[in-house]
């Protein structure tokens, strides 16, 4: 992830204004360096770094905090305002018919990104269509045609044909009943000028709404003049920043979007269709500072939800909260869990869990939870249907016997049962919530500030900040 150790150096600094009133030179130099040390790492251009260090010590030193607010949470409140600034907002692409054409290096996730596109706009509720014209690279056309697959969207592409302008002529054509038609082009070195030329008639020929550049996460210092020429050339109005999952870096991405004076549209999590997330600048930063970014995790967790409820018939979150939480419930949450994706990511928005608390995990952390889910499928495979929904009468004959029938040791079947129990109860702190005590939590939220989240239940760990 971008600026992935910001978080938690950025503790440790802000750890040394814990119980001071007054803010120190010396003490906002301290957070500053932090900061300047970790966004030049993740290859941040140095004018950007200088110009936010400059706005985040004359704001700390000179703005009065309001009454009743330690300095601590004074300076992470103006780092965390700065930082949304630096990343900036993101692309406005309203929910209507449009026409996107990607752009972008060779390599650098087109491909997969116009899929992942295409499925986003799918899930709220218009008919996208990936066209391919992509003519130079071999198996460029079958990648794209088995991801739109995947992503369960229209897709057109002529293998046969060389002409890649052509291409996306017939293919606007042919797709002309989809809302939005997104065109993923051949990748092209910027100083490539016939591929460039290539890109400014595909260009004129579709007429985009919006043409995204597509960068990978890792590029560096070298993203300034790829985005300057490809801005030069058809004009770039969003970025769509590629393998996050893969890196720490991400930072040349944020010069390309300062050269071209455009703003993030979306952020490439992995290789599936799924792996895609709308940039939204607050919750992005609340997540780097460990924050968590409960929104993202509502909208996954929805999702996931819907996808078991299609599967599953009519089962719904509300069941959970609707009188008494058995095993039967909680393996449908497993399961909508995994639909999430990876447990480390989504771990990561969970306000309190993320950041600090991450980091003191071991490496294999991740892999263990992994494999104690999958071991309380089988165990709950091997339970009979009273004993998942009163799970509370099982006792040892019966741990024994499930222990057998599953092959899974005792202890595995204490810890699940354990772990019912944390969940329930959980819930129920979840069901003395009234509306109004949810939605004043999600703008809490919002604004950056968790208050007590880290105290609501069993998700463990405090809140870091
Ligand atoms: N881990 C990870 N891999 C990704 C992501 N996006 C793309 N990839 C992988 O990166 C590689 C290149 O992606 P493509 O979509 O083929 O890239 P492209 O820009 O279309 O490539 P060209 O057609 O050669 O220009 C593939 O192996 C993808 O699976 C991402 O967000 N995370």
């Amino acid at each position: 992830m971008v600026l992935d150790d910001l978080g938690s150096s950025l503790r440790g600094a802000l750890d040394g204004l814990r119980g001071k009133s007054r803010i120190s030179e010396e003490d906002v130099q301290a957070v500053v360096k932090e900061i300047q040390r970790s966004l030049l790492q993740a290859d941040v251009d140095v004018d950007l770094v200088m110009d936010l260090s400059d706005s985040i010590e004359t704001r700390a030193l000179e703005e009065e905090p309001p009454a009743g607010t330690s300095a601590r949470d004074w300076v992470l409140r103006i780092v965390y305002e700065e930082l949304v600034e630096l990343v900036g907002e993101s692309t406005e692409l309203p929910l209507e018919p449009q026409t996107i054409v990607l752009a972008g290096l060779q390599g650098s996730g087109k491909t997969t990104s116009a899929a992942k596109i295409a499925w986003w706009f799918s899930k709220k509720g218009l008919r996208p269509a990936v066209i391919q014209t992509d003519t130079w690279r071999p198996g460029a056309y079958e990648q794209a045609e088995e991801m739109a697959e995947r992503a369960e969207v229209d897709f057109y592409g002529d293998p046969d044909e060389d002409d890649a302008v052509k291409i996306a002529r017939e293919g606007l054509e042919a797709t002309a009943d989809a809302d939005v038609q997104i065109v993923d082009t051949a990748g092209r070195h910027a100083l490539e000028d016939g591929l460039i030329d290539e890109l400014e008639d595909i260009e004129s020929v579709a007429d985009p709404d919006h043409n995204l550049l597509v960068l990978d996460a890792a590029i560096g210092q070298e993203a300034k003049e790829q985005a300057s020429r490809f801005e030069g050339a058809v004009g770039i109005d969003g970025v769509v920043i590629t393998k996050l999952d893969g890196t720490a870096k991400g930072g040349g991405a944020l010069a390309a979007v300062n050269e071209t004076d455009s703003t993030i549209a979306f952020l490439g999590t992995g290789e599936t269709v799924k792996d895609v997330e709308r940039f939204e600048p607050s919750g992005f930063i609340s997540r780097l500072l460990g924050m968590g970014d409960l929104k993202q995790l509502t909208e996954r967790v929805e999702r996931a939800m819907e996808e078991t409820q299609e599967e599953e018939g009519d089962w719904g979150p509300e069941d959970m909260l609707d009188g008494e939480f058995t095993l039967k419930d909680m393996r449908k949450q497993m399961e909508a869990m995994n639909k999430m994706g990876p447990l480390d990511q989504v771990m990561d928005m969970i306000p309190g869990l993320g950041g600090g608390m991450m980091d003191q995990l071991p490496d294999d952390a991740m892999d263990v939870t992994q494999e104690r889910m999958r071991d309380f499928e089988v165990i709950m495979d091997s339970m009979t249907d009273d004993e998942l929904e009163n799970p509370r009468q099982i006792g040892r004959s019966r741990t024994e016997r499930i222990a057998r029938g599953s092959g899974k040791p005792e202890e595995r079947i204490r810890e699940l049962l354990e772990q019912h129990k944390m969940m329930d109860r959980t819930l129920n702190q979840f069901q003395g919530m009234g509306d109004a005590d949810m939605e004043r939590m999600m703008k809490q939220m919002d604004q950056g500030d968790m208050g007590d989240m880290g105290d609501m239940g069993g998700m463990g760990g405090g809140n870091p900040f």
